[in-house]
């Protein structure tokens, strides 16, 4: 595919730097790793370097980090930073803020960052378009968040039922559950986002149409398991004699024509250039702000703004999201790490990791760079994970004792937000000993019992998880993300590798009903006619 490029294919190149595997920094760091990368071992780097945890902990906005239980030092650390600057990462990062069409395959801004801008604020540098955008952002923000208060204060609804899929559903999801202290009392969240009727059909067997607000989260409004599940829930509310649609459905979208056409009269629309799985932070988040409100809502974008502003100004070498994402790339390329765990030690933050899934894997499973030209180097790593300490009692063992390193990325929360007494403390005690138990490890000589050790971790500490913290959490994993997208020289906003699967899906199921398996190779035929 290297030798000629349909036209179609080539894309106009944003003002990027050389990619990282053409900076001079690249070789050197090969050299580095060959030379004292592979053979780090984190107990004898923190008792030569006193200052190791200082060095590599630091506080960014709602966010303490330590990064000291990685496997770098000082010095890759210097040259993965050289190299970030070889790049040009902070000219990407300010074409990215700026409204710059950083999306090249699609010609578009990736500019999820303005939503959560406050009021008339202007950026150096800004597309002239971007102070009009704001200017619209906040309409719909400020009309969103009354008709958010509108139904909070309305006792007649009782179920707010999210019909979306991807980041129409994962980032409003894992919010709602995150928050939910925070929560309005008497109504019920659900998310409904399979094509497999069972879970929208668990939520209707518990609700009632007078009762129930349905949201329609689509940016496209085309998505075939949202406008299937929409559909279906729309039979549903007029068979069991629902009355006013215009009261109980609602859509959320880009596409505000269509959702006309199907019929809901109550739309709130966002633009273009927000992609889906940042999309929380934009009318899509309105089953969050029905949760938490308009100050809660505020508050959750004002957190992420705090972390915009300080991954904008901060000098590279504090910067936690760059330094996060030089990590990333140093695990995934140097030391041949293939995922990463992420362990939420918060029973809250359970859907973290499905919302980090999506972030990351989608932004940065390429495998083409700017020109589409295939990239000799592994890019985004396979993301896992579930809340601790659930996960030690289940996949923990490998961890410890696997042959494979696997990097682990904890979030805790220092403070608890229930009575129960001792649990917020074991909780913690926990992460603290895992993280240590894998960096430690303890010799025996007997081999089942001995923990080798020198296992990699990241910690990351909020005071408090609230709406502000959730915000400015969401946002540094947003923008680590970019960074290391930039430093593989990929496009972190297009998500093209989803499109195949779709179109086959739309081939094959009238072949279900027909039977007709021409053309289709031998294993898909005979598991077709099985299924029929
Ligand atoms: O919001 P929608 O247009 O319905 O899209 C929902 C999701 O489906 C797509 O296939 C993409 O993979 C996701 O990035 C997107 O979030």
């Amino acid at each position: 595919m290297d030798a000629v490029m349909p036209q179609e294919c080539e894309t106009a190149q944003a003002a990027l730097g050389p990619r990282c595997d053409q900076t001079p920094q690249w070789a050197q760091l090969r050299a580095y790793f060959e030379r004292q990368g592979r053979q780090l071992d984190l107990r004898e780097a923190f008792a030569s370097d006193p200052q190791r945890f200082a060095h590599f902990s630091q506080q960014a906005p709602e966010v303490f980090a330590d990064l000291s239980k990685n496997l770098w030092d000082r010095g890759s650390e210097r040259l993965l930073l050289d190299m970030a600057r070889a790049c040009g990462l902070q000219r990407h990062r300010d074409a990215l803020l700026t409204g710059q069409a950083v999306n090249i395959t699609e010609q578009r801004a990736a500019l999820h960052t303005l939503l959560r801008r406050p009021r008339g604020l202007a950026l150096p540098g800004d597309e002239p378009w971007v102070a009009g955008a704001l200017k619209e952002v906040h309409q719909t923000l400020d009309a969103m968040l009354a008709f958010a208060e509108s139904v909070r204060a309305d006792a007649q609804i009782t179920d707010i039922v999210n019909i979306g899929i991807g980041g129409s559903d994962l980032g409003p999801q894992m919010a709602v559950v995150a928050l939910e202290p925070y929560r309005v009392l008497g109504k019920r969240f659900h998310f409904v986002s399979n094509i497999d009727g069972h879970e929208l059909d668990r939520v209707l067997r518990n609700v009632r149409p007078e009762h129930t607000l349905f949201i329609v989260a689509s940016k496209t409004f085309t998505t075939l398991e949202t406008m299937t599940n929409a559909r279906s829930a729309r039979a549903w509310f007029d068979a069991q004699g629902g009355q006013d649609v215009a009261r109980h459905f609602v859509a959320l979208t880009s596409n505000v024509a269509a959702a006309r056409d199907w019929g809901v009269t109550t739309t709130f629309g966002f633009a273009d250039w927000v992609g889906g799985r940042y999309s929380l932070w934009s009318s899509i988040g309105l089953s969050i702000a029905i949760a938490i409100g308009d100050a809660g809502f505020r508050a959750l974008l004002a957190g992420a703004h705090a972390m915009d502003e300080y991954f904008r100004t901060a000098p590279l070498e504090h910067n936690l999201p760059v330094r996060l994402a030089l990590l990333d790339v140093w695990y995934r390329n140097f030391h041949g790490f293939g995922s990463r765990c992420i362990a939420p030690y918060h029973a809250n933050l359970r859907r973290l990791p499905a919302h980090l899934q999506q972030l990351e894997m989608e932004s940065n499973g390429k495998r083409v760079d700017h020109h589409g030209r295939a990239l000799p180097y592994a890019t985004s790593p396979a993301l896992w994970g579930e809340p601790g300490s659930n996960g030690q009692h289940a996949f923990f063992q490998l961890l410890h004792q696997g042959p494979d390193v696997l990097p682990l990325e904890f979030v805790a929360v220092r403070e608890g937000m229930h009575a129960l007494a001792g649990h917020h403390q074991m909780l913690l005690a926990n992460a603290l000993a895992q993280a240590r138990a894998l960096m430690q490890g303890r010799h025996s000589d007997c081999g089942h019992r001995h923990f080798p050790g020198n296992r990699p971790s990241t910690f990351l500490l909020l005071d408090a998880l609230t709406p502000a913290s959730l915000g400015a959490l969401v946002a540094l994993q947003e923008h680590r993300v970019f960074c290391s997208g930039s430093l593989w020289g990929i496009n972190s906003f297009d998500q093209w590798g989803v499109e195949l699967g779709k179109q086959m899906a739309l081939d094959l199921l009238p072949r279900l009903q027909s039977g007709d398996v021409a053309g289709l190779d031998a294993s898909t035929a005979g598991l077709l006619q099985r299924m029929r």
